[in-house]
């Protein structure tokens, strides 16, 4: 494709800020600061601590009770029946004269078993049902109703039925108690979950080509750990209640053995001789409860600081007197493609709708249609709604929830991707197509090192075991000009400066080897000379691995800099599409001209810049003509009359009636 003369200084005109073939700059690296463990979290929570030890030490008495209990649990002296506290006795003895220290100590151990059993059953079946329910649409349909059914059965009728049934086995009665726990933990799961599910890290991991399972177990459940853990506490507390209260009443433990809630009973009964008894075995079952649910508060709290994303340092905007100040030679060898590379993305008659208003399909973008070569680059401009990234999500298989294609193919290598199942779809995610967004920061897992994200998606895609993955991790970093890699790779997402975080986000992207890589505004929330730095690495990027790179973005700047090609995209259709250098310098369409002549970068100093009247039309609102009709200066009655088709040479089109002679739509490519 050869640019017509004046097309170059126009395009250069567009581009970046930096000296002509300076070398990328590599990213500069600030000192990582540890993130402190869960542990030493904790330890500044001192309820929790308390809590800790306390129920610690029962753990410890109880499963050392033969050792440090003075006497056995069932060992009885007639001659000193109710005693208090003596030295012999630090607790007192119970009606048959045991030792009250002794038989709590042995006591704790059915108490602990059974809330052990309670909270295992409850974890086992609650996380895995509430993590799908939340990652599933599917799953949810079937697990929310049957939640709300079970948390409807009577506890304590089934626990009766339980211990009837099997001989007042209480660990088949703490089990049972799992059971009917696990509803009401599925729901805090489940919601828990969503949260999480939305976070754009989330919906990152997705397009890194992440499995369900990986995502769910490595992104959603350790930042649900939280709300998790302080239900489990509070499951554990009712366990304890429930074990007590069971044995109060002389079911579950046989006696003469020694529980908690045989203890309390023995306690109540011999109340009117000595109401000693109740403060210590009341102390322990209280004790325990509150210590449980402390921890558990501790837990939480200290969990989510672990993960709460400190205030990143604002960033300055790119300026319009910035911009127009940035001059750079574009090399004649960049980001040109071999002579007729295979077509590796063919899109074609592309149509997406959504449910519009009061429910009626609209579409979001009709007819697109385009090629991308391997190794080429291409350009999609617009202003805000016209359709830009839908196209691409559309191509990256992640089309909104609602949003469906409902015309023309997608043929990723000739195959064409629209009648993929969703398994195929995700597997061309991350190793055929990558994605880099405009919030690298939003997309990171605050929970992971860099190197150690990095890694996990070149296992996801590579199989490579743990340490050759780290390996590769930091080569991707030094692959994307981070000096130090070995250092960043050990920083977490909040200590990087933004233009570190894209390049973490686009060394990410490269870990599964894509052949195509679409960038979506990857420049937008970056300061100017970082804009400029991001994309001559993408460049360089693309001139190293051979990449295709499909630019989305609204800034002509970016596309000059970077894109032999560009398409235009108006109200959800390709209105122009050609090379940028052409298109910059002779635009065909009067949407593509008048965008243009609003650019910044463009404008005359001194001069007001050219303001397009109106806006873009809605989805659902799209005239039946011409969809720039009601902006356009050209606008004449045939334009309102018909649809417009997409006309020109091979190489550069448009759909307007006015670069043909007549209004007669020819045929698409
Ligand atoms: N989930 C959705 N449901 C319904 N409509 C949507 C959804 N997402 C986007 N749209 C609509 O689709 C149209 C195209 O949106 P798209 O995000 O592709 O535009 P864009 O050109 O990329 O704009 P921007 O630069 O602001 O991202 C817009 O009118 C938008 O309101």
């Amino acid at each position: 494709m050869t640019a017509p003369s004046g097309a170059e200084p126009a395009a250069r005109a567009l581009t970046g800020a930096d000296p002509a073939g300076a070398p990328p700059g590599a990213e500069p690296v600030v000192a990582p600061s540890g993130r402190p463990g869960l542990a030493r979290r904790l330890l500044r929570h001192p309820l929790a601590v308390g809590a800790l030890l306390y129920l610690a030490a029962v753990v410890v008495l109880a499963i050392f009770a033969p050792v440090f209990a003075p006497y056995g649990p069932q060992e009885a002296d007639l001659t000193r029946v109710l005693a208090t506290p003596t030295a012999d006795h630090w607790l007192g003895t119970d009606s048959l004269g045991r030792d009250i220290a002794s038989r709590l100590m042995f006591g704790a151990r059915p108490a602990l078993t059974g809330v052990l059993v309670t909270v295992l059953v409850a974890a086992v079946i609650a996380i895995p049902i509430g993590l799908s329910a939340a990652l599933s649409g599917g799953a949810d349909r079937i697990v929310s109703p049957l939640v709300d059914l079970l948390m409807s059965i009577p506890a304590i009728v089934v626990l009766l039925m339980v211990l009837a049934t099997f001989d007042q086995e209480l660990l088949a009665a703490m089990a049972a108690l799992g059971v009917l726990t696990a509803p009401g933990l599925v729901r805090v799961v489940r919601a828990a979950a969503l949260t999480v599910a939305g976070e754009p890290y989330v919906a990152a991991a997705r397009v890194y080509g992440f499995g369900r399972f990986a995502i769910a177990l490595r992104h959603v459940l350790p930042r649900i750990t939280g709300p998790i853990l302080v239900n489990l506490s509070l499951v554990a507390a009712t366990a304890l209640l429930t074990e007590t209260g069971l044995n109060f009443l002389g079911l579950g433990v046989h006696l003469p053995e020694a529980s908690w809630g045989g203890m309390v009973a023995d306690a109540s009964a011999a109340m009117n001789q000595q109401n000693w008894m109740l403060i210590p075995t009341g102390a322990v079952v209280a004790g325990t409860v509150i210590a449980l649910v402390l921890l558990g508060d501790g837990v939480r709290d200290a969990t989510a600081e672990g993960w709460a994303r400190p205030a990143t340092p604002a960033r300055s905007r790119p300026t319009r007197d910035a911009a127009a100040g940035r001059a750079r030679d574009r090399r004649p060898d960049d980001a040109v493609p071999a002579e007729n590379p295979p077509i590796l993305l063919r899109v074609d008659g592309l149509t997406v709708t959504v449910p519009g208003p009061g429910g009626r399909p609209a579409q979001v973008i009709e007819d697109v249609s385009f090629d991308l070569r391997a190794g080429e680059t291409l350009g999609i401009v617009g202003e805000s709604g016209c359709g830009k990234t839908m196209t691409g999500r559309a191509v990256l298989g992640l089309l909104p929830d609602g949003a469906h294609i409902t015309g023309g193919s997608i043929r990723i290598d000739g195959v064409d991707a629209t009648t993929m199942g969703g398994r195929e779809r995700a597997g061309l995610r991350g190793s055929t197509i990558a994605f880099v967004s405009q919030e690298p920061m939003a997309a990171l897992d605050p929970l992971f090192t860099v190197g150690g994200h990095i890694a996990e998606a070149v296992r996801v895609h590579t199989g490579a075991g743990r340490a050759p993955a780290r390996r590769r991790a930091v080569e991707l970093l030094g692959q994307v000009r981070i000096s130090d890699p070995e250092r960043v790779a050990k920083m977490y997402p909040h200590q990087l400066s933004g233009g570190m975080a894209q390049r973490v986000a686009i060394a990410l992207a490269l870990a599964g080897g894509p052949r195509l890589l679409i960038a979506d505004e990857p420049t937008t929330a970056l300061d100017v000379t970082v804009q400029a730095e991001i994309l001559r690495l993408l460049r360089t990027l693309q001139r190293e691995t051979g990449m295709a790179i499909l630019l989305i973005s609204h800034d002509w700047g970016a596309v000059g800099e970077l894109c032999e090609r560009t398409l235009v995209m108006y109200a959800g259709q390709v209105v122009e599409s050609g090379p940028t250098a052409t298109i910059v310098a002779a635009p065909q369409h009067p949407y593509s001209e008048g965008l243009l002549a609003a650019n910044p970068q463009l404008g005359t100093p001194g001069m007001p810049l050219h303001v397009m009247p109106g806006g873009v039309p809605a989805p659902g609102e799209w005239p039946s003509g011409c969809h720039f009709a009601a902006r356009c200066p050209y606008v004449t009655d045939d334009c309102i009359a018909h649809p417009i088709a997409v006309a020109g040479t091979d190489d550069h089109r448009s759909r307007c009636l006015r670069t043909r002679p007549t209004h007669m739509i020819e045929a698409k490519p």
